[in-house]
């Protein structure tokens, strides 16, 4: 490998590999299985699932062969995985026996990071007056199980800055992640710099805005000019982008030869100018 993978030191000392394969979409499961195991041949050692995914089972498959063949020169401690709280399992039970389940399926003892998926609550109206005792009941089950041993951090995902704040009254344990949506035509500002204020890292999800940044769908010049000056590709691009500016990134691919060039985005380093010319994408693309 022509260069070092690059690992986020999160707020409870731990240290997770700042680019993990995103498993969202990935249903089949011998497809799966066999991600996992390319993932981990082309150097990825982080995983990026959920109870939502219906996928954990295939990964923990993939796990067992892994760790049990001695090539792919891995064991149980080199390989970060997260998995999530579904919105339906929201409550301190539930959560409890989530992260159980998610042990089984995954055949872990362990798993590195816990996520409260959504804030929301499947059936519930964003105004529900019982979300906010609802998504404390889950965090505080979330905590058991780090007390238990079974989850070494707890995170959150699609917490907007007044659910980070209601979580940071009761919370015991400062939550390790805030994993939301956030490339080009999604920088999100001001709540990437309240999650850094309260000490919580930001994970980014969908940087290449679900291929759609990367398919011709939306294209922009910026992109392919700063692209082709590396010698790189705009998936790399957006990645690296999204890096640079303190986040863990999660791409998701099918293809073996997708998932490594994605992988390979670490061999980059953007400018400040270009930083800045992609972080200007955005307000271009709703003036135009
Ligand atoms: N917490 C949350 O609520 C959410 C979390 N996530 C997490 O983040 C991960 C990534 O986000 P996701 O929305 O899946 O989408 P991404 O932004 O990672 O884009 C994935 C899409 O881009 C394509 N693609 C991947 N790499 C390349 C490449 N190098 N060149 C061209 N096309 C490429 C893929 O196609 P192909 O597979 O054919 O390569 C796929 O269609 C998820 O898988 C999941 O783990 C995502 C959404 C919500």
């Amino acid at each position: 490998m022509s260069f070092t993978p690059r690992i986020t030191k999160l707020n409870n000392g731990l240290q997770i590999p700042t680019v993990g394969l995103g498993c969202w979409q990935i249903r089949d499961k011998s497809k799966m299985k066999e991600l996992v195991k390319l993932a981990i041949k082309a150097g990825y050692r982080h995983i990026d699932t959920a109870t939502a995914y219906t996928n954990e089972d295939a990964i923990g498959d993939a796990l067992e062969e892994v760790f049990a063949d001695k090539s792919y020169g891995v064991t149980r401690k080199d390989i970060w995985i997260t998995s999530k709280l579904a919105s339906s399992e929201h409550g301190y039970e539930n959560a409890i026996n989530a992260v159980e389940k998610s042990l089984s399926k995954l055949k872990l003892d362990y798993i590195d990071l816990y996520i409260i998926h959504f804030p929301g609550s499947s059936g519930r109206a964003v105004d529900d007056p019982e979300l906010p005792s609802l998504r404390k009941a889950s965090w505080l089950g979330l905590e058991e199980m780090h007390k238990r041993g079974k989850v070494r951090a707890i995170g959150v995902s699609n917490y907007q800055i007044r659910h980070l704040d209601e979580l940071m009254k009761y919370a015991t344990i400062t939550p390790v992640v805030n994993q939301c949506e956030f490339h080009p035509l999604l920088i999100s500002t001001e709540l990437r710099a309240h999650t850094k204020k309260l000490g919580i890292n930001f994970e980014a999800y969908s940087s290449l805005g679900e291929g759609n940044l990367v398919n011709g769908n939306y294209t922009f010049e910026e992109l392919d000019t700063i692209a082709r000056a590396h010698g790189a590709s705009i998936a790399q691009i957006l990645l690296c982008w999204g890096m640079q500016q303190g986040a863990i990134v999660l791409p998701k691919s099918s293809s073996e030869a997708r998932l490594i060039e994605n992988f390979e985005c670490q061999k980059f380093t953007l400018t400040q100018e270009e930083m800045d010319q992609i972080n200007n994408i955005s307000s271009k693309a709703f003036h135009d």
